[in-house]
């Protein structure tokens, strides 16, 4: 079990963040470099053996052999038919919740002209994708919902999963049950990097697909990382991490909660609390250690719990824009109001009655999110990450900007020949157009 420790401190300066707190790209680079190494090899094993590789990847790391990787479809159905009438509810209304919130996602193919030249964009699905739903340390039956829906909804035909088996070769029933539910007769009985390899490459048993999405730990994310070129991915969804900023208005009992809710992900999550009360933050410590009395967090390395004191709350704002953290909590008064200050977090929670949990168990919006600061530039899993938009152009005589001389000088500039040519020889066949 693990031990922790928090870390409180005032914060003065918010030009910089304080050193604890500041994720030195070097240092990603160097730790990701470092995984880079084992997750290789077990790429290009499973690139050279196939199912066999996988098969001996799996015994390795998940500690079972599995004969078939595909689970049967009968599979799925009874284990939708055997999760008890109450939690299947429970699946209905959050499927419903984030149904409702990513179908407002929806893009739409656009036409328009310009002179009497018509051009646009036509929107398609992608045709095949996998969804990674992790299963080490926790299983993730939220994350099929938070995966497929919206793949369902942007149209994609073929949506299969991937997820690791226990040591006992099997998946946990409610990821099973809920993929059911949910129309996917595809479940992959694979997990960590091998299985990003797998459905990269495709293998005996096993398709290649065209997008992995989904969350998972570091030997996931950089396996999606390698490969990323020969399958599309998603943004890199890794170990979770929180900023709550909290005044008087909050409850420093619930703030303590969702401290640790964030912590007992992963050794490597963030848990951080700017307050502008050193009375919040005493009574939060306070709640913390009470709590892990009766549950101590169930790694075996010190997690850090970061409580900081600020002078007011747009000092806050400013450290958790620097930040640019995967979730975010607002407990303080006013929220509503300071809500455009926020310029870089993946999913903001308002109020006291909104905590992480909530988002992750589906509310609406989506649970795959950027970590590692990435949400200064990439956003939540969406409808978005599912389709994909092609050009198009069909120009008209008349159209003042067909002017093909002006684009054949710029190939002239770039040295290219037969680009110059091609567009110089639509000028005396003009009338042909
Ligand atoms: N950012 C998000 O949106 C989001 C959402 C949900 C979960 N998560 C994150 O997903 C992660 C889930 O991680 P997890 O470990 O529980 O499950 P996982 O399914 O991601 O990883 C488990 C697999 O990792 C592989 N593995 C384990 N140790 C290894 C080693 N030493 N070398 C090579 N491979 C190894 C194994 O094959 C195992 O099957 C957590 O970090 C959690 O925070 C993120
Ligand atoms: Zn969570």
């Amino acid at each position: 079990m693990s031990d922790f420790i928090i870390q409180t401190k005032t914060i003065k300066d918010t030009n910089t963040l304080p050193s604890e707190l500041q994720i030195d790209p070097r240092i990603i680079y160097r730790e990701l470099k470092e995984v880079e190494k084992t997750v290789q090899g077990i790429i290009e094993k499973v690139m050279k053996e196939g199912d066999s590789g996988l098969r001996e990847l799996t015994e390795q790391f998940d500690h079972c052999l599995i004969n078939d990787f595909i689970i049967p479809k009968s599979e799925l159905e009874y284990a939708w038919h055997r999760i008890k009438p109450e939690f299947r509810d429970t699946v209905e209304l959050i499927v419903q919740t984030v149904r409702d919130f990513h179908n407002k996602q929806s893009e739409h193919s656009k036409c328009f002209s310009r002179n009497q030249s018509i051009l646009g964009e036509i929107i398609s699905p992608i045709d095949s994708v996998a969804a990674y739903v992790p299963g080490g340390r926790a299983s993730y039956p939220s994350s099929v919902i938070m995966t497929v829906i919206p793949a369902q909804i942007a149209g994609v035909k073929n949506i299969l999963l991937l997820t690791p088996p226990n040591s006992n070769g099997v998946v946990s029933s409610d990821i099973l049950g809920i993929a059911h539910y949910l129309g996917i007769n595809k479940v992959v009985r694979a997990g960590g990097a091998q299985a990003i390899a797998a459905i990269a490459f495709g293998t005996e048993s096993i398709p290649r697909v065209d997008k992995i999405v989904g969350p998972g730990n570091i030997y996931v994310t950089v396996a999606k990382r390698l490969l990323f070129g020969i399958i599309g991915i998603d943004s890199l969804a890794g170990p979770s991490e929180v900023v709550i900023i909290a005044d008087e208005d909050c409850r420093p009992d619930w703030v303590a909660l969702d401290l640790l809710a964030q912590a007992e992900h992963d050794p490597l999550s963030r848990a951080i609390l700017f307050s502008t009360s050193d009375e919040v933050i005493i009574q939060v410590q306070k709640s913390i250690q009470k709590e892990l009395i009766d549950h101590p967090l169930p790694f075996k390395k010190i997690i850090p719990i970061y409580l900081f004191q600020v002078d007011n709350l747009l000092s806050a704002f400013e450290l958790t824009n620097k930040i640019a953290p995967e979730h975010l909590e607002l407990c303080c008064a006013d929220h509503l109001r300071l809500l455009p200050l926020i310029q870089h977090a993946g999913a903001i929670f308002l109020g006291n009655g909104a905590p992480v949990a909530l988002g992750d168990y589906g509310y609406g919006p989506n649970h795959v999110l950027p970590t590692m600061s990435g949400s200064r530039f990439c956003s939540p899993l969406s409808v978005r990450d599912f389709i994909k938009t092609s050009s198009y152009i069909f120009p008209q005589k008349g159209d003042s900007t067909l002017v093909y001389s002006r684009y054949a000088s710029l190939a002239e500039r770039e040295g290219f020949f037969f680009h110059r040519k091609s567009l110089l020889a639509r000028i005396s066949p003009y009338d042909t157009l």
